[in-house]
């Protein structure tokens, strides 16, 4: 019995010490006079759960903007994802990160996606993505954008057609996510069979489900899905460029063809893609950054066309304008779009309130901003919605009004749906077509 006690006791002062030794590690982050204002949360998690509890409540966007208030600063300290953060609140914030100049901070990617991408260890990862920047632009080009206007068109009607027409109530997120994958498929794998690309789809899902989830790898969870629909869409991914290889080898498809021609075919310092796994990988990260960010965009502006009908009699209007100046089945061509200015309008104001999840960096160093030391390894968030929701940039910010965007429009780094500088979103232009188509 003595011996049961003794152990007893023994088990309690290990875990004790343990837990005090996670404390105190976790607080000697969150201790030099210089950082910024703001809490580091319970150790190891940090604040992560309130951040993910506003999200699930629909408000992602009140962590930051509460944050912000209380500690009436541009920027402020925090604990996400067990990493310590600085969040960087306002203009200069976001100049500060934009800036080209910028040496004190690089991309950084939770570990974890690197078990999604299995190609990837972190450094590759910022690499890969490097070339995808450098890539895409080259795909992404104005003259090529101009060309993919009718493909856009098509794959639209044809949606609509089997998905919307004729139904008494359509759910739409699911609807907008058919529609940029089919889109995605189609301009960057020139895969349109529908058969093929539903059996691509629901394995894409879980992938993307996952990158968005708490990081735990057991059986069932999301990570852990995400890691086997991964893995089967290599697979598929493999088959495809194996054949896409042979058909370049015999003439049949050109390097122009798609994205993943273009891939095969780079061969200069930055292009060059090594092994059919890096492909496969880059691949479905440039399927994962179409996907997610630009469907929700879609599901946003039905919502608002709905809510405001003053809105989508504006938007309605100028879309039978350009409709009836067409021929009977005559595709959209780049004219139509640069035609289409209110609905431009629109698109903007609906990614001023529903910004994406920003991506995070990482300091490179021990470095101030306004005064506050930011310690290297210190993951660094940007945060559109603190000055996309900042009456002094955007009077009434609440307010759904697209003629904030008419004449000079916002002030620099206040509108920053697509982040800016070197790392802006390279897809920009290629997601406001797909919304205005
Ligand atoms: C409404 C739609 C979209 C929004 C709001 C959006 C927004 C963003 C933002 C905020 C970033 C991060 C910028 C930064 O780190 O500073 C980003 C990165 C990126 N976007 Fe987009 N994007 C959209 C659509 C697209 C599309 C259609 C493509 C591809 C055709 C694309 C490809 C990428 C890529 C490759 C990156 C870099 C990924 C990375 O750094 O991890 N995006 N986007």
């Amino acid at each position: 019995m003595q011996k049961f006690y003794l152990d007893l006791l023994f088990a309690v002062f290990f875990i004790t010490f343990f837990i005090s030794i996670i404390v105190h590690k976790h607080r000697s982050k969150f201790k030099h006079p210089d950082l910024p204002p703001g809490s580091s949360g319970l150790p190891y998690i940090g604040e992560t759960l309130e951040l993910l509890l506003t999200g699930c409540k629909g408000h992602p966007e009140k962590f930051f903007l509460d944050r912000k208030a209380k500690y009436a600063s541009e920027v402020f300290k925090t604990n996400l994802f067990c990493e310590p953060a600085a969040v960087l609140c306002g203009a200069k914030g976001n100049n500060f990160l934009f800036s080209y100049k910028n040496k004190d901070l690089k991309a950084w990617y939770p570990d974890f996606v690197c078990k999604i991408f299995p190609s990837s260890v972190q450094r590759s990862l910022i690499e890969e993505v490097d070339r995808l920047r450098t890539l895409l632009p080259e795909f992404l080009r104005p003259d090529a954008l101009k060309r993919y206007v009718g493909i856009f068109d098509t794959v639209a009607g044809r949606h609509f057609a089997s998905e919307w027409e004729n139904k008494e109530v359509v759910v739409v997120f699911p609807l907008a996510k058919s529609f940029t994958f089919g889109l995605a498929c189609r301009l960057f794998l020139s895969i349109e069979d529908p058969d093929h690309i539903s059996k691509l789809a629901s394995p894409f899902n879980l992938v993307v489900s996952g990158i968005f989830s708490i990081p735990i790898d057991l059986p069932g969870t999301p990570l852990n899905r995400a890691i086997k629909a991964s893995n089967f869409i290599r697979t598929e991914l493999f088959a495809i460029i194996k054949q896409r290889k042979k058909d370049l080898e015999e003439g049949k498809a050109s390097p122009e063809q798609d994205i993943l021609s273009h891939m095969l075919s780079a061969c200069d310092d930055k292009g060059a893609f090594k092994s059919e796994l890096n492909i496969a990988d880059t691949i479905l990260a440039l399927l994962a950054s179409a996907h997610e960010s630009t469907s929700a965009a879609c599901a946003f502006i039905v919502k608002y066309l709905a809510e405001l009908p003053h809105i989508y009699e504006g938007v309605y209007k100028e879309q039978m304008e350009i409709s009836g100046t067409k021929a009977r089945d005559e595709l959209l061509n780049w004219n139509d779009i640069q035609n289409m200015k209110y609905s431009r309008k629109v698109i903007r104001e609906v990614l001023r309130l529903c910004p994406t999840f920003p991506n995070v960096r990482e300091a490179i160093h021990d470095f101030y901003f306004k005064g506050f030391l930011i310690p290297k390894g210190w993951k660094v968030y940007w945060n559109a919605n603190s000055t996309h929701r900042n009456p002094e940039y955007f009077p009434e910010p609440e307010r759904f009004d697209p003629s904030r965007f008419e004449g000079n429009g916002p002030a620099p780094y206040t509108f920053v749906p697509f982040g800016g500088g070197p790392m802006m979103c390279p897809g920009r232009e290629f997601a406001r077509i797909e919304m205005l188509v």
